[in-house]
């Protein structure tokens, strides 16, 4: 799994390497330069065949100074580069100052404003090299007119234009994937387009991706993303092999991938207790779901047919009395128990339930509260490994809106929490909103694992898992693995019911794996359905993605 770094992270690595005499500036400035026109080369072939026109504008610190690189080598290539600067030479770092001097050898660097740099023939290349992991505040307004993309209208033909970021669109924030203005930050597409709109096709980034190109408004910006080695030691990226809990305070992507192989088989038998099982059904784990009352036991079905489909030997679907026909004609294969409010949960759920699901449906209410008390009660003994999983979500989650506190004294390290943004509001309210324009999705779920005492999923296209030990991970629909479609009713109950299904066999990977793993092939299944698809459609397409991916 690969390993997202911060900003400081990256500085870090880039300080160690150099202070240990391993590498100067000079020498990763040169790399980075070269990683960029090589990978944009080798991306379109044909800019290959005979110079062409290229635009590089540049910043006032190293992400200029790798524009400047870029210039030359272009230059050197036999293409007509022209360089705009924003800022003043004399103020550039020492590296970045270097290569502004190698340029200025023999050709003249122009200002960075609108006027200059809409005049004079279209490029094949616009070279974005303003501001990269060092971006501290909203870009100045001359910038952020030069670099949105509607400026290209100034050319005809515009759309043969392409568009190169250098480490990141200039205005995004490589920690949050937002975009800082004045006001607060940016993180939706399409809610308030800032003026500072710049969206690359193509992306080049150093050593390891940040968490900025996969979060928020970073797929969208970035375009395409590649990964230069500019020949840093230390990358954390090859310990995160895949079934293994994550290293505390270290980021991964949720991905099939080992050393840069692709290792799905590997990842799927590895959290997923049942292929290595032979034996009877209960080995396989027992999900019991709770289902809304007479009309709303939809959502639970749906949940628990996905746990089923995934892997437990058996789920239950608990109901309370009067939905009981309702769901009996529905439900063949998922066993169905009515419990009334005075009963006691051990007449139908026993000790041999691994896993339970409740929220999907259920209603906010006493009643579900006081459910989900009862649920978080049942521990096995001293052994948190015995406890059986508990999969919070939906209504589960808003029963306890007005008293969080209430909910996270309860919770214990095998339960998990899967709000969606507005349920994670909720609960975490200081953790949203306003404060997430300087603070990392990824933060403000580390944040509240660490409060809630429990795994907690936050759902999105850019899913963010932490455990309360500050390990996370992404799990990103984007970048080629975009699936808009699942934003439909009832997907969420499915994941839910997919968390529950993967963790009851009793030999399946950490909660914290198993819930990496289900976002993943909650995407994979709403991918392999394509548009059209309804919540319905998940459960039924797991075995495809199952065999599709050699399991
Ligand atoms: N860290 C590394 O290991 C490497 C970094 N390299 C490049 O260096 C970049 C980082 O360089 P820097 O740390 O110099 O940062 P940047 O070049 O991203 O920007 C820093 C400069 O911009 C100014 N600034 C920040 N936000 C501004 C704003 N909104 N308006 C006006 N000025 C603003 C800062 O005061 C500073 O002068 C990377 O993104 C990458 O492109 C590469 O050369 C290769 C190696
Ligand atoms: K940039």
């Amino acid at each position: 799994m690969t390993e997202l770094l911060s900003s400081d992270q990256m500085r870090a690595f880039e300080k160690v390497a150099i202070s240990q005499g391993a590498v100067t500036g000079l020498d990763l400035m040169e790399r980075a330069g070269q990683g960029v026109v090589d990978t944009v080369l080798a991306h379109w072939p044909a800019l290959s065949k005979g110079a062409q026109e290229a635009l590089v504008l540049c910043g006032p610190g190293n992400n200029g100074g790798d524009g400047f690189v870029i210039a030359r080598l272009l230059r050197d290539a036999g293409w007509a580069v022209r360089v705009h600067l924003w800022g003043d030479p004399a103020d550039l770092p020492p590296d970045a100052k270097v290569n502004f001097d190698r340029w200025s050898e023999a050709d003249k660097v122009l200002s960075l404003d609108p006027e200059s740099v809409f005049t004079g023939p279209r490029p094949a290349l616009f070279i974005d090299a303003v501001f990269g992991i060092g971006l501290s505040r909203p870009l100045p307004d001359a910038v952020a007119q030069v670099l949105n993309v509607a400026g290209m209208k100034a050319w005809k033909s515009s759309h043969e234009i392409k568009r190169i970021a250098v480490d990141c669109p200039s205005g995004l924030d490589l920690d949050t994937g937002l975009i800082p203005t004045d006001m607060g930050a940016v993180e939706k597409a399409g809610s308030a387009w800032p003026a500072t709109l710049n969206t690359a096709h193509l992306t080049v980034t150093f050593h390891a991706p940040k968490l900025g190109h996969y979060l928020a408004l970073g797929p969208t910006l970035c375009g395409e993303l590649r990964v230069v080695d500019i020949g840093l030691r230390g990358a954390a990226r090859e310990q995160h092999m895949v079934g293994h809990d994550p290293d505390p305070q270290r980021v991964r992507l949720a991905e099939p991938k080992f050393c840069g192989r692709h290792v799905t088989r590997l990842w799927l038998r590895s959290a997923m207790g049942k292929p290595n099982l032979t034996g009877h059904k209960f080995n396989f784990g027992h999900v019991a779901v709770f289902a809304g009352g007479v009309g709303r036991g939809g959502a639970g079905r749906l949940a628990a047919r996905a746990a089923l489909r995934s892997g437990a030997g058996l789920v239950t679907v608990i109901c309370p009395p009067a939905a009981l026909i309702e769901n009996a004609c529905q439900l063949n294969a998922i066993m169905l128990r009515a419990l009334k409010p005075d009963q006691p949960l051990s007449d139908v759920a026993d000790h041999r339930v691994s896993a339970f699901c409740l929220g999907p449906g259920m209603g906010v209410s006493d009643r579900t509260r006081a459910l989900v008390g009862e649920v978080l009660e049942r521990r096995a003994g001293d052994h948190d490994l015995d406890d059986p999983v508990v999969v919070l979500d939906a209504d589960a989650l808003g029963s306890f809106a007005q008293d969080p506190q209430r909910l996270f004294d309860r919770t214990h390290p095998r339960v998990i929490l899967t709000p969606h943004e507005g349920e994670f509001e909720r609960l975490f309210p200081d953790l949203s909103g306003a404060a997430r324009a300087k603070m990392s999705k990824v933060d403000a779920v580390r944040r509240a694992a660490a409060r809630a005492g429990c795994i907690v999923l936050l759902k999105g296209g850019d899913t963010v898992i932490a455990d309360p030990q500050g390990g996370a991970a992404v799990h990103a629909a984007s970048y080629g693995r975009e699936a808009p479609w699942l934003a439909t009713a009832g997907a969420g109950d499915v994941l839910a019911g997919l968390i529950a299904g993967l963790a009851a066999p009793f030999n399946s990977a950490s909660l914290f794996c198993v819930a990496e793993l289900a976002a993943y092939l909650h995407v994979e299944a709403a991918r392999r359905f394509g548009p059209g698809l309804i919540a319905e459609d998940l459960p039924e397409e797991l075995p495809k993605v199952f065999r599709d991916l050699g399991l």
